[in-house]
């Protein structure tokens, strides 16, 4: 009986999917620590930015990323918009520390 969409007897999963799934919280774990990493190390150009007074943000170096990072998705068949709005939300979370940085 279905009422709604909500099951009153649930399927089991499938083992192919708990695989999938497997698989899909390894990649997340490490998305995660590589996300972590590019933190600590774009928190170091941060702090040498505040103490020799360049601007948190550079147009022109996130510019060169974005085309880099657009042929690396086309080449394993990533959607390059998806890579470019990726970069961009996090580039822009990296200028916002780097504001903070300054005080
Ligand atoms: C990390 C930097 O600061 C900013 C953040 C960037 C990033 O997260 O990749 C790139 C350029 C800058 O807007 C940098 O200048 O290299």
């Amino acid at each position: 009986m279905e009422a709604e969409g909500i099951l009153s007897n649930p399927p089991q999963t499938p083992d192919e999917l708990k695989e999938y799934r497997a698989t899909i919280d390894n990649i997340d774990a490490a998305l995660v620590h590589l996300l972590a990493e590019r933190f600590r190390c774009t928190q170091k150009v941060g702090e040498l930015k505040a103490r020799l007074d360049l601007p948190p943000a550079d147009p022109k170096r996130e510019e060169r990323q974005v085309e880099r990072l657009q042929a690396l998705a086309e080449e394993s068949g990533l959607d390059p918009d998806f890579a470019k709005k990726f970069l961009r939300f996090i580039v822009d979370e990296v200028i916002r520390h780097h504001v903070a940085l300054r005080g």
